[in-house]
């Protein structure tokens, strides 16, 4: 059986590693946020009516500039008011502006308050819709995808990654669209102004954005390498702490403790390069905002003491400009964000795109109640196609038979047992149950016929009840029972302080080898399924325990079809039938005692295991 070794976690990552153009991203964001149309709709109100009062906010000050303190006429559409040559009227006019003034900031602060609501209710919605969708996805790969896809960089997609897109659509998006729907009105009004001005304006505009977009790439590129080392860093994290008995064990603190100091001093320079490029984009920018502003003041000069425009027009216009020339500024900060939440979409989406799913057949039925009578025909399969592991396997188990695996060790025993809920496909060759091709048969059907218990039983965060029932939630408070019973596990649950309310940790870690082995035989009890694999289900127990073990196996094997896989040859003297498996193939095939009679390799095996015994 092939652990979870640590080298495992250096495996090169080729799909994470080069991120290929990903189409559809458009597609994906669209899918997202499509549930959410309504709030959509009220965000985009509230914006325009944000957008409308930011624009509106200096025209109070140009009606005191030019028509209070000076004696211009109002324009034609405030003409209603009259005679505010009056003393008493003009103060009447500058009160309407103060309030206009007020009405306008706390309309636009509204409008602000409900954006920022409902944005940050989409954000956070879509956020959580992601993670579920990219956790259901992956849960449902096929086992293959793990072989080759590091965990930790997985997680850290699931939560970093979906974090920066919720950051962005909820703080940067709404900025883009409000600066873009200010530039635009703002256009018009400036325009309306003094359209010369406008005119230089609209002309710098292009090239601030080509430059700004030619370093978008520059930076999206710096940070992908950013992203990819943080995401190593999670997986060398994961890793450490995972398995940090084992470090222990070794006393090889200072390695793992190098090799994030490694990645860790990776990332930093990584960081230090996407900043390099980033700093530059903000100077160049400030620095042509300040020459038009500069170019606007000294022309405005002349066409004020001209007699061209009013000191109001000029103040409304530099007041547009600095505001202007805000949303430009942004979007050269926003690039970093833009790029970030790029990256973060591209990550996510090449997670949701793999298509490493075993795929079931357009026909497959639901199997109903199997019998459980298995044949590997011609089986062939390799994890990577240098090394052939099954090379020819054939063999027919009859329903409620006991069948052994044995032989040395990576010969592909667990291999073949993989096979038969499909956690991977073969080569070639079919794998028939009941007479009929897996594929034919609806996956998850399939699936409930097999049950397994393992080297070591992984326990589940979670009450002893919820664990024995995982496989079948809905069975009843007596089955559990029942099966705890016949799984030697009732009297130990009894001793622990909540019986089977007891919560057990991630790993089961509060529970002795036995103890968590003979929950597993209760789990498949209660499964209670046709077809049973048992893969070195003691050979992590002392001899004491095992007996006690065995005896529960014993309880659980009654009336399936078993194949066991053991190094453990004794533990096969009653099968029906043991394969010897060696280099790919089946050497040997029959009961214990015609393998011994033959005198070759199992004979062989349990000559040295019993010289081993003594
Ligand atoms: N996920 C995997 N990716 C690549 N190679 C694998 C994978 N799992 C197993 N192998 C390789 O396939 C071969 C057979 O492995 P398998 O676990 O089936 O052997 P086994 O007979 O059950 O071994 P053991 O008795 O040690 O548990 C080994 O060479 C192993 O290194």
């Amino acid at each position: 059986m092939r652990k979870n070794s640590p080298c495992r976690h250096h495996v090169p990552d080729p799909e994470m590693d080069a991120l290929p153009p990903v189409q559809n991203l458009t597609l994906l964001v669209l899918s997202l946020v499509k549930p959410y149309y309504k709030w959509l709709l009220i965000i985009f109100a509230a914006m325009l009516a944000e957008t409308a009062m930011s624009l509106a906010t200096p025209w109070p000050l140009k009606v005191i500039i030019d028509n209070v303190i000076g004696d211009h006429r109002l324009p034609d559409w405030l003409a209603w008011i009259k005679g505010i040559s009056l003393e008493e009227n003009k103060m009447r006019l500058a009160a309407a502006a103060a309030i206009a003034m007020i009405v306008f900031t706390i309309l636009g602060g509204l409008a602000s308050y409900i954006n920022s609501y409902f944005t940050e209710s989409v954000a956070q919605y879509v956020a959580n819709d992601l993670r579920r969708k990219m956790y259901l996805h992956l849960l449902r790969l096929s086992l293959s995808y793990y072989d080759t896809h590091q965990v930790g960089k997985l997680l850290s997609t699931i939560t970093s990654d979906v974090s920066t897109i919720q950051d962005f659509a909820s703080e940067t998006l709404l900025s883009i669209l409000i600066d873009a729907l200010t530039i635009l009105g703002m256009l018009g009004l400036m325009f309306y102004l003094n359209w010369d001005f406008t005119l230089m304006l609209v002309g710098v505009s292009p090239f601030l954005l080509l430059f700004v977009i030619r370093f978008k790439t520059a930076v999206k590129k710096a940070t992908h390498e950013v992203r990819k080392d943080q995401a190593v860093m999670v997986a060398v994290l994961q890793q450490g702490l995972e398995s940090v008995r084992a470090i222990n064990a070794f006393g090889r603190q200072d390695l793992e403790e190098d090799r994030l100091k490694r990645i860790s001093y990776e990332t930093i320079m990584a960081a230090l390069k996407a900043r390099k490029v980033k700093s530059i984009i903000s100077p160049v920018v400030t620095l042509t905002v300040s020459a038009c502003t500069a170019f606007v003041l000294w022309r405005g000069a002349r066409l004020v003491i001209g007699g061209a425009m009013t000191i109001g027009a000029l103040t409304v216009f530099l007041s547009y400009l600095n505001k202007f020339f805000n949303p430009v500024k942004n979007l050269a900060k926003m690039t970093t964000n833009i790029a970030q939440a790029m990256v973060a979409l591209e990550r996510i989406q090449q997670i949701l795109e793999t298509d490493n799913v075993i795929k079931e057949k357009p026909g497959a039925t639901e199997p109903g109640q199997l019998k459980g009578n298995i044949v590997f025909e011609n089986v062939a399969f390799a994890y990577v196609p240098a090394n052939q592991v099954l090379k020819d396997i054939s063999f027919s188990i009859e329903a409620g038979q006991h069948i052994g695996i044995c032989g040395p060790t990576g010969s592909g025993k667990t291999t073949i047992a993989s096979l038969i809920p499909r956690f991977y496909e073969p080569d070639a060759g079919r794998i028939l149950i009941d007479g009929k091709d897996i594929k034919d048969y609806k996956l998850e059907g399939l699936r409930i016929q097999i049950s397994f218990v393992l080297q070591e039983t992984v326990l589940f965060y979670g009450t002893i009840r919820e664990n024995i029932a995982y496989g079948r939630p809905e069975a009843t408070e007596d089955e559990i029972t029942e099966a705890a019973g016949k799984a030697n596990a009732h009297d130990f649950i009894c001793r622990l302080p909540l019986g089977y309310d007891t919560l057990v940790g991630e790993r089961g870690m509060t529970l002795s080898g036995g103890e968590r082995q003979r929950i597993g035989i209760a789990r498949a009890i209660v499964r209670n399924s046709p077809i049973l694999i048992l893969d070195e289900p003691t050979a992590s127990l002392d001899t004491e325990v095992e007996k006690s073990v065995m005896d529960a196996l014993e309880n659980l094997m009654k009336g399936r079809t078993v194949i066991t896989i053991t190094h453990r040859l004794c533990n096969l003297v009653k099968a029906n039938k043991i394969l010897v498996i060696n280099n790919g193939v089946i050497a040997e095939e029959g009961t214990h005692d015609e393998l011994l009679k033959r005198g070759k390799l199992y004979a062989e095996l349990y000559q040295i295991q019993e010289e081993g015994n003594k």
